[in-house]
């Protein structure tokens, strides 16, 4: 989006074995993919041609594809480069997601609508501006008052724009900027120059003088396509601020509204809300001190609506990396030769800082921006309509998904805890592994743990359910303190098996290589315990087992060995082999570790899913993104304690312990 704020330049290495990357480049490829996978979802395709022409002469066009119909109430939105040069990423997650096969079962109600490439010039010249060097997402103000003033941005102006690539000039204006920033700091620089400003048109962060052709267009879409939605979900999809590689989803708004409580109920802890104005902060990566963006124009356009306007934000370089690019590109276009050795030169460098060419940072961002997606449209399905207005209609009883929700977790406190552990401690041997750990899962709650390698989360989750024998403190689930007695070598064991086959029946664990049975075919894997443990009749586990295999996608795999199943697959049925004995709750461990990168999102949807449904779970992982996504709570647990302990956002987002930073600059 800006990319000014500071960020953390963590650099993954591009693997070579991957396959090629997923985002098209080039002006043309990105329209025919985009095209192509419109046509083929069935979507009604509309194109709005752009008056100038691209570098190789081609056509411009901003192309939008409708799926549904057009007086559909539920809607969801998705723009790409909104920021030119950022539009392969926005394509990529559009193109994507048309192709998904469950887009073509959408109910009456409701509609996807594409905005693909809405700053074409920007993205044909790879410019993160459009053809009047005017950033888009400044450029969405109240045009009948006067435009904001910033005079901050003027000091610095000279610095920014320099006129020679080298030279007297260029040393002078470098100098400047330098000491601006030693006063300021970077991010107190950004803060005024990602302002955005009205009076340089040869400046950075420029906001026009008028609504430019891309505002109008956007305007003039939205009337023809979204005249009769009522509860709109907006996706506006950036890259360049923010940690790399970490897709970030934000709700930027002037003032509260009725939108950002319901991203907060869809969304839970993973969505930041940055509130703008003059004097506003944020330690997402984006400005709040601008005005003019895009989610502005979407509430203005649909004044009708409930619109929840959200922005994915990808980080790329660090800020002042990405900083420095913008403003060679800046001067390239003012002042250089776009054909000279170092015109290409500027003009790639300001492509990789939005677009690396890393397969692992554009798959993480388009898979998680997928999995935004779907979570949006899952949650629109549940909005019951007042079949009149088309506002949202509170039914009596609680919506279908219940959505992870970090308020109605807080109010389950004064309940008993689903798990309570207190001072576990457990040795192997002189081998010290958790020294003294404490974690209470309330009903309902996700609680993800992560931690270097060694650190104890597995060897954690397995004296839960007793797998491992703790040497020491209090296992209860659901208020059932788990009775143990001193043995003979010292140790602690059960006082009473009996109660632990009880409890361990109440506690499913998930694992790693999922430990199907090879020999029994799936179906007969999930009913085992239930016929066995709970003395389930045949028919009734058959008929649940069914059920659980059509919840995780394995509705025609029940007569299949696990060793003719992939391993997503036989993970899927893992999961459903858990659930088969309704646990009260789930532990995880590492789910996915054991899994091709192509498998994982397949199980992770599953394991949201089971959030949603307000399942109690703890999660020991390697995923991040998902940890931060899913979860209430995330512990991280370091040389067997736990180091540092909050709400995701916090703990992702303002990390106390330096382990913990090093930690997260290692696997983020
Ligand atoms: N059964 C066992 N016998 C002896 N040592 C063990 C046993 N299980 C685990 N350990 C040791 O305990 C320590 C913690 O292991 P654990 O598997 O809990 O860590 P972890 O944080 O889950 O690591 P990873 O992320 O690599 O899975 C490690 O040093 C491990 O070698």
């Amino acid at each position: 989006m800006n990319g000014l704020t500071a960020s953390r330049p963590v650099g993954s290495p591009m693997r070579h074995d991957e396959r090629p990357p997923a985002y098209a480049c080039g002006f043309a490829a990105l329209r025919q993919r985009f095209r192509e996978a419109a046509e083929r979802a069935g979507a009604e395709l509309s194109e709005y041609v752009h008056p100038l022409n691209g570098p190789d002469g081609g056509a411009l066009a901003t192309d939008v594809a409708l799926l549904g119909r057009r007086d559909a109430r539920k809607l969801i939105v998705l723009i790409s480069g909104t920021h030119g040069v950022e539009g392969p990423f926005g394509s990529a997650c559009q193109t994507a997601w048309l192709g998904q096969k469950n887009l073509r079962r959408l109910p009456d109600d409701t509609a996807i609508l594409a905005i693909h490439l809405i700053n074409p010039w920007g993205t044909a010249w790879s410019r993160r501006v459009n053809e009047d060097n005017v950033d888009l997402n400044r450029n969405f103000i109240d045009w009948s008052s006067s435009a904001p003033v910033n005079n901050g941005y003027a000091g610095v102006h000279d610095a920014l724009a320099y006129r020679e690539w080298e030279g007297p000039d260029r040393i002078a204006a470098d100098e400047k900027l330098a000491i601006a920033r030693r006063r300021l700091g970077h991010a107190g620089l950004a803060a005024i120059v990602e302002a955005g400003q009205y009076e340089f048109a040869d400046g950075m962060f420029y906001g026009g003088g008028r609504p430019v052709w891309s505002n109008r267009t956007l305007n003039e879409i939205l009337k023809t396509f979204a005249r009769e939605a009522r509860q709109v979900i907006v996706f506006d999809l950036h890259t360049g601020a923010g940690p790399y590689g970490y897709p970030a989803l934000l709700s930027v708004a002037s003032s509260e509204h009725d939108g950002l409580a319901w991203g907060k109920s869809i969304f839970g802890p993973a969505l930041s809300t940055v509130l703008t104005g003059p004097g506003a902060k944020t330690g997402t990566g984006i400005a709040a001190t601008a005005t003019g963006y895009v989610s502005d124009a979407v509430r203005k356009a649909m004044p009708n609506a409930r619109v929840l306007p959200l922005v994915v934000e990808c980080g790329t370089l660090d800020g002042p990396a990405v900083m420095e690019a913008v403003q060679a590109d800046n001067w390239l276009h003012l002042f250089g030769k776009l054909d000279s050795p170092l015109g290409k030169r500027i003009r790639d460098t300001l492509r990789s800082a939005f677009i690396p060419v890393d397969p692992d940072w554009q798959r993480t961002c388009l898979s998680s921006s997928l999995r935004y997606f779907d979570r949006a449209l899952a949650d629109l399905r549940t909005v019951a309509l007042d079949e009149t207005t088309g506002s949202e209609r509170i039914p009596p009883t609680a919506r279908a998904v219940v959505v992870v929700d970090p308020v109605s977790a807080g109010e389950a406190k004064t309940t008993t805890p689903a798990v309570q552990i207190d001072e576990l401690h457990k040795s192997f041997g002189a081998l010290l592994v958790l020294k003294g750990v404490n974690l209470t899962a309330h009903a309902g709650e996700v609680i993800s743990m992560i931690g270097s390698s060694g650190s104890g989360k597995s060897t954690f989750l397995r004296c839960i359910n007793l797998l491992e024998q703790p040497d020491g403190g209090n296992v209860a689930i659901d208020g059932e303190l788990i009775k143990m007695k001193p043995l003979s070598n010292g140790r602690l064991g059960p006082a009473d098996m009996a109660q632990v086959e009880r409890i361990r029946a109440r506690v499913g664990m998930v694992f790693q290589n999922f430990n199907l049975w090879p020999h029994m075919t799936v179906v007969e894997n999930i009913i085992e315990a239930p016929r066995h443990v709970l003395k389930e009749p045949r028919e009734k586990a058959i008929e649940h087992a069914l059920a659980l295999l059509k919840k995780v996608g394995l509705a025609d795999k029940h007569a299949h060995y696990p060793g003719q199943l992939s391993g997503g697959q036989q993970q899927r049925a893992a999961i459903a082999r858990t659930l088969a004995m309704r646990p009260k709750v789930i532990l995880f461990d590492e789910p996915t570790s054991a899994l091709d990168p192509e498998l994982v999102g397949e199980v992770l949807r599953v394991i949201r899913q089971l959030a949603e449904e307000g399942n109690t779970m703890i999660l020991v992982t390697h995923e991040m993104q998902f940890a931060r996504e899913v979860s209430h709570k995330v512990l991280f647990l370091h040389q067997g304690k736990v180091e540092e302990e909050g709400a995701p956002a916090e703990l992702f987002g303002s990390p106390r312990s330096e382990r913990l930073r090093q930690f997260l600059a290692r696997t983020l």
